[in-house]
């Protein structure tokens, strides 16, 4: 292996951007222009600036700093699907590096379409863009049970909810169509990988804290309205929660690696103005990857790799993601949600 491609989302990092990169995200995906409209105007109430790509470096500085602690020579390099550095240029890049083979992090722990399968697709069309002397790239797999995914989100829920004494640990991650959500795992496996494997980090999550109770509830909901999306909304339970009674929350977006702007604007912004309207107390625990760990579990993902070790994890699910060349898990694995036309 010559190099570690750090595969993301992207961000805008300016006014500017915000529109170019939301088409980017949305493009054949039946997303209606209201709901870019809306979108738009989270991002320009941030300046335009999408935490995202800042995050990504400073993990990426991080996991070089392990890299180099652990003697392994390997440069990282970073590419995006929706906003520069675009991962087709930096796939170019590294060809012209001389990079023969690499191996790839992508920034979701899950399977699913857009979790894991999108990655794929964006490996194949990054060599496909690049064309003869494209290197070999194999994604390393899905950490939703890894120990330091689990142990990191457990510390940022303790930190948390420190200032509260009764309150409600509500788990959070970005909704998806329900028949995207259907279709997520190996045909022959009945689907609901992705949901499936939210609910189990958030139990592990859970069982590291002790905490016998909690909720997974969904954010982020996009598409057009008549298209059915994972429910509940974070919005609509907190209410659910308030007719309970409930005191506080604290929320835990278990499905997500870094505290961009979804996080930033869903949780921060919305659901926090909603509990403080319904008179709640609100807590929310950092996403782990400004954490030591999280550069600890990428160079164990890659030590794993290169000596075909077993995967250290949790949950008995099987190991999946790890394809070459954005190949897919298996025939028809995590297919994209039928879009609508118009
Ligand atoms: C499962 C999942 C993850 C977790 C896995 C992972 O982390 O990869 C994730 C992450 C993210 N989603 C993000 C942003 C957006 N997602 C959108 C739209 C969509 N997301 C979807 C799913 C997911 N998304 C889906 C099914 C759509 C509908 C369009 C389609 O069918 O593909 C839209 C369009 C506008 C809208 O919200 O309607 C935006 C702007 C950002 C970056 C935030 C930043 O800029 O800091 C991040 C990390
Ligand atoms: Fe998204």
């Amino acid at each position: 292996m010559d190099a570690l491609l750090w595969l993301s989302f992207g961000g805008p990092e300016k006014p500017e951007d915000v529109r170019p990169f939301l088409e980017n995200v949305t493009r054949g995906r039946g997303v209606p222009p209201e709901r870019l409209d809306e979108v738009e105007q989270h991002y320009l109430g941030f300046g335009g600036v999408s935490p995202i790509n800042e995050l990504n470096r400073a993990a990426i500085e991080a996991v070089e700093l392990e890299l180099t602690a652990q003697g392994i020579d390997l440069p990282v390099y970073f590419g995006n699907r929706n906003w520069h550095p675009m991962v087709e240029d930096t796939v170019e890049r590294m060809a012209a590096d001389g990079v023969k083979s690499a191996l790839v992090f992508p920034t979701s722990a899950y399977g699913g379409y857009s979790a894991c399968r999108q990655y794929d697709e964006d490996i194949s069309r990054a060599r496909a863009a690049v064309g003869d002397g494209a290197p070999d790239l194999t994604k390393l797999r899905q950490f939703f049970d890894h120990p330091l995914f689990v142990s990191a989100y457990a510390d940022a829920v303790r930190t948390a909810a420190s200032g509260l004494d009764d309150y409600r640990l509500v788990y959070t991650a970005h909704s998806v169509p329900v028949s995207a959500d259907a279709a997520a795992g190996p045909p022959s496996s009945g689907g609901h990988l992705y949901s499936q494997q939210v609910a189990e980090a958030a139990r592990l999550v859970a069982m590291d804290l002790g905490v016998a109770d909690y909720d997974v509830v969904w954010q982020s909901r996009s598409g057009p309205p008549r298209v059915p999306w994972l429910e509940p909304d974070i919005i609509d339970h907190l209410e659910a929660l308030h007719d309970k009674e409930v005191p506080a929350v604290v929320l835990c977006p278990v499905g997500f690696v870094s505290d961009h702007l979804e996080v930033v604007w869903d949780l921060d912004t919305e659901a926090a103005e909603k509990a403080a309207e319904l008179g709640m107390g609100f807590a929310r625990a950092v996403a782990p990857s400004g954490d030591q760990r999280f550069a600890q579990l990428v160079v164990e993902l890659i030590r794993e790799q290169l000596a075909s070790a077993p995967a250290r994890k949790l949950s008995a699910f099987p190991v999946a993601g790890c394809t070459l060349n954005g190949a897919p898990c298996a025939v028809g694995c995590c297919e994209p949600a039928q879009r609508s036309r118009k």
